[in-house]
């Protein structure tokens, strides 16, 4: 039995892929194979030795300790553009929101309740306090051209907006996706100099940590509005609150809040509902649920974020898998492990990424214990498992 340890609620959608007379799921279960996780910070958590896998059913995995994970050959993987629709979708009711002043309005139209016959008239005259300017025409700047932040870019243009996007590391696939009216721009500063409204679409590395801060902010156009559907720490907290009460930010909508910018003027605050559609939950999970399946089951390896990518298809009695140091003579020493025992090799695959490497050797042969011992004794090596 494989033991799947959840740590969010996850949508059922991806919990009955996990065929129960070979899966025993749920948020008690001890000692697991795999963790299913949405947004629970793992940091502190201990990692057991048999924890071989953690799928985020999302796509940000800052909340995961990626580097601990890859020592221990733990692989992590997420769900890339599975809930990319839903943030869509919020980040265009955030521009409307940051424009339109439609949040305090409400507010202040439940006031006027009991006023009888007078609300119409009181509408009429309240009214002009929330005028807030329209979005057609306005620049959009996109930081971040990764799933969600191409849904945003080509979506703004039916607003009539001139989308600007930022993205250094853009692959040629995720460049075939963006639309041709979309100006790329060649750096931050073009984006914080030209832009009405800002959106981030990056992931929280250290290189994105606070980058919109004092001088950033410095750089951008005086009334500028600002969207955080990333992660909270993109955003100097105290910066942001210095630059509103400056005016030189108008609004800064933030899914992220904080004690510090709950109640601050100008700042809106969402409780990180992005991904909380029931289609994306469907989505992350199911995509979670399948990746964790297709490794525990047959070690492939599908959107991972510290392994390489590597999907063979089985036809052999036996698959041995290695996690191990990308560094030189590592095949020679697998492959010796196989020659030495007598057993022949039908397909050996190697793929690395960065660091780590993942190697899949299939035979038709049986794998010894003292084929795998003398496997895990190469230096290197960190976690061999075997598939029959
Ligand atoms: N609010 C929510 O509920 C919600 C939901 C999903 C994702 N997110 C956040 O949004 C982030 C983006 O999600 P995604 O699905 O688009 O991820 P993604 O990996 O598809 O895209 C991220 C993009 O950012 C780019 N990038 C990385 N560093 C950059 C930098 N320094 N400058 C400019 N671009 C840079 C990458 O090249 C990539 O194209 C996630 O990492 C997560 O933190 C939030
Ligand atoms: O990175 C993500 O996918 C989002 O922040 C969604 O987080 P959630 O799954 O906790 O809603």
């Amino acid at each position: 039995m494989y033991h799947i340890q959840t740590l969010n609620k996850i949508s059922p959608y991806g919990l009955e892929k996990f065929d129960r007379s070979k899966y025993i799921c749920g948020d008690d279960v001890q000692n697991p194979d795999a963790v299913l996780v949405r947004s629970a910070s793992m940091h502190d958590m201990q990692l057991g030795d048999n924890l071989k896998a953690i799928a985020r059913a999302g796509a940000g995995v800052n909340n995961i300790p990626i580097d601990r994970c890859s020592q221990q050959g733990i692989v992590v993987f997420n769900t890339p553009g599975a809930n990319a629709n839903a943030v869509k979708e919020l980040v265009m009711c955030g521009l409307l929101m940051s424009a339109r002043k439609v949040y305090p309005a409400m507010d202040w139209v439940q006031t006027i309740k009991g006023e009888g016959d007078a609300v119409p008239k009181l509408v009429e005259k309240g009214k002009a306090q929330f005028s807030g300017p329209e979005l057609s025409g306005k620049k959009l700047g996109v930081i971040g051209l990764g799933a969600i932040g191409i849904l945003v870019a080509n979506f703004a243009r039916h607003f009539g907006m001139q989308v600007y996007g930022y993205d250094p590391y853009m692959s040629v696939e995720t460049a075939w996706k963006v639309s041709r009216d979309i100006k790329h721009a060649i750096s931050l500063q073009e984006i914080y100099e030209n832009c009405d409204f800002i959106t981030l679409h990056v992931p929280l590395t250290p290189e994105t940590k606070e980058m919109i801060n004092s001088e950033s902010i410095k750089m951008m156009k005086h009334g500028v509005r600002i969207l955080n559907f990333a992660r909270g720490e993109l955003v100097s907290t105290k910066d942001i609150k210095d630059a509103i009460d400056e005016k030189q930010v108008r609004c800064y909508v933030t899914d992220f809040p904080s004690d510090e910018l709950l109640g601050h003027p100008g700042v809106l605050a969402i409780p990180h509902l992005g991904a909380s559609t029931p289609e994306s939950e469907d989505n992350c999970a199911k995509m979670a649920a399948e990746e964790l399946i297709d490794y525990l089951e047959n070690g492939n390896i599908t959107n991972s974020v510290n392994l390489p990518n590597v999907i063979i298809n089985r036809n052999c009695k036996t698959r041995v898998t290695v996690i191990h140091k990308n560094i030189p003579q590592m095949i020679t020493a697998i492959a010796g492990v196989f020659g030495d025992c007598g057993v022949n090799i039908e397909n050996l695959t190697n793929k690395s990424k960065k660091e780590y490497a993942y190697t899949v050797v299939d035979t038709n042969g049986d794998a010894s214990e003292d084929a795998i011992s003398k496997l895990k004794a190469i230096d290197g090596v960190i976690r061999v498992n075997i598939y029959r």
